[in-house]
């Protein structure tokens, strides 16, 4: 346990660092090498690297509907209820984000609209290296359905048996997504942005994964017209916040579930209470022993932080800080301090709203920044599934109000064929 205000500000800030992750310039030059791979190769390289990575030989990238259709087949009852629940909840949270358009006259005869329409082709990937994420299949293939993208592209590391998750074919079906590709990290990033024999490129790349998938999103984003990418959505990580009224094994079990999802993921705790951080830790060490990824959440906790604050208040500066991907509240009265955090990409209030709400089922979409780019990156949201753009229409009217302006400002940026423009018009309005 740390005590905060004992720490130097130097120390302050080592203590909320990120665990490392792999050698920055070793990962960049990995990633940049398979992304040439790929241009060089297409289907080639991705079968290649399939079988150097994920240990599977491929003879087609591409998912048929029958195999699609098989694997569904096998999937209870239970399963497709709850994932049907999910993406219910998913789709009404979405589909109440639908933006306004605007058409507005500005000045008499000059009109200006702004409108909305889908991204025309959106490339999702799905994480699959050391769990078949479903639910991300939901968040990403659900808003890319309710905001009317025309091309929906998926791409999944195939297991072991080279195909994929029946939950996560499942929920595609659900999202209308037929083109589903045994292609995974930053291979299927490469091929989603460059385009090969089998994947043709998309327009936009969405979707979490570890850090060769984030790193290769990164460079695709910075190809000469290569493919816009939603967000650096990196390991996951959960800062919950907690005074002495809250639940050890509520906040132990949160703390636990995000650490379970990788070693380089990270929870921290944060309370004015020396008693709740104590039992806290003590409710992590009896849960632990009860997870199947007992040994990944064990290691994910060594880069854990139990931090001591003198109130709630400096509990949030230190929330504010930090940036977390997820913020949990379980103190008294957690909706008065909402106002007060500022950098959060998820926010779960009070005791019965656990985080494995949101990454499933509650309706809100689960990829959020990490790193602490919620400062100043959103969570996923229908927006991000839209391209926005603008229209101007303006009558005789309108150029003979606004066009003396348009001369003058063209003059002073000299700039004479922006003034010739109206000019001409103008002169043939005389
Ligand atoms: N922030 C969010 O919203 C969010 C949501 C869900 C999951 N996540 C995160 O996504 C990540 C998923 O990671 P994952 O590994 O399970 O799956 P993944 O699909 O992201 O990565 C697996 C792929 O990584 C590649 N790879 C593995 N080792 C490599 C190496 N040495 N060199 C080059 N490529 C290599 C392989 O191609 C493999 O198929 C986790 O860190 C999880 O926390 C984040
Ligand atoms: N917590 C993850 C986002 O950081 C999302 C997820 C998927 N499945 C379970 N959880
Ligand atoms: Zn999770």
């Amino acid at each position: 346990m740390q005590n905060w205000n004992q720490l130097t500000s130097q120390e302050q800030v080592s203590l909320l660092a990120r665990p490392a992750l792999a050698d920055n310039q070793s990962l960049s030059q990995a990633v940049a090498a398979i992304i040439e791979q790929v241009a060089e190769h297409a289907d080639d390289a991705l079968i290649d690297l399939a079988k150097r990575f994920d240990g599977v030989e491929l003879t087609e990238l591409r998912l048929s509907k029958a195999a699609i259709e098989q694997a569904i087949a096998t999937l209870s009852n239970e399963r497709k209820a709850a994932i049907e629940l999910a993406y219910q909840n998913i789709r009404t949270f979405h589909q109440a984000q639908r933006p306004q358009d605007v058409r507005i006259e500005t000045s008499p005869g000059v009109i200006c609209e702004l409108k909305h329409q889908a991204i025309a082709a959106v490339g999702l990937y799905i994480p699959g290296g050391t769990a078949p994420l479903p639910s991300t299949v939901l968040m990403l293939g659900t808003t890319a359905q309710v905001a009317g993208c025309p091309r929906k592209v998926l791409c999944s590391p195939p297991n072991k048996q080279g195909v994929l998750a029946a939950e996560i074919l499942y929920a595609a079906t659900l999202c209308d997504i037929d083109e589903i590709y045994l292609c995974g990290g930053a291979q299927a990033i490469a091929a989603m942005a460059l385009g090969t024999q089998s994947i043709a490129r998309v327009d936009k790349i969405f979707g979490p994964g570890n850090s060769y998938v984030t790193e290769a999103k990164q460079q695709v984003s910075r190809i000469p017209g290569g493919p816009a990418i939603d967000m650096p959505a990196g390991p996951s990580e959960v800062l919950v916040i907690a005074d002495q009224s809250a639940n050890p094994d509520f906040v132990a079990s949160d703390l636990l579930s995000q650490a379970e999802h990788g070693i380089d993921s990270q929870a921290v705790l944060v309370s004015d209470s020396v008693d709740l951080i104590t039992a806290v830790k003590q409710a992590v060490e009896q849960q632990l022993s009860r997870l199947g990824r007992a040994e990944i959440a064990r290691q994910s906790m060594q880069h854990g932080r139990y931090i001591l604050t003198q109130d709630i208040a400096e509990a949030v500066e230190v929330s504010n800080q930090y940036g977390p991907e997820h913020l949990i509240l379980q103190m008294n009265n957690p909706r008065s301090w909402l106002d007060k955090l500022t950098n959060a990409g998820s926010i779960f209030v009070g005791p019965w709203s656990p985080e494995s709400a949101g990454d499933y089922a509650s309706g809100t979409n689960h990829v959020l920044p990490t790193y602490g780019y919620a400062r100043n990156t959103s969570s996923l949201g229908l927006l991000d599934f839209l391209r926005r753009y603008t229209v101007q229409e303006l009558s005789q009217e309108g150029l003979r109000q606004i066009g003396p302006a348009i001369m003058t400002l063209a003059d002073a940026e000299g700039l004479d064929a922006h003034k010739q423009a109206v000019a001409l018009r103008l002169d043939a309005l005389k």
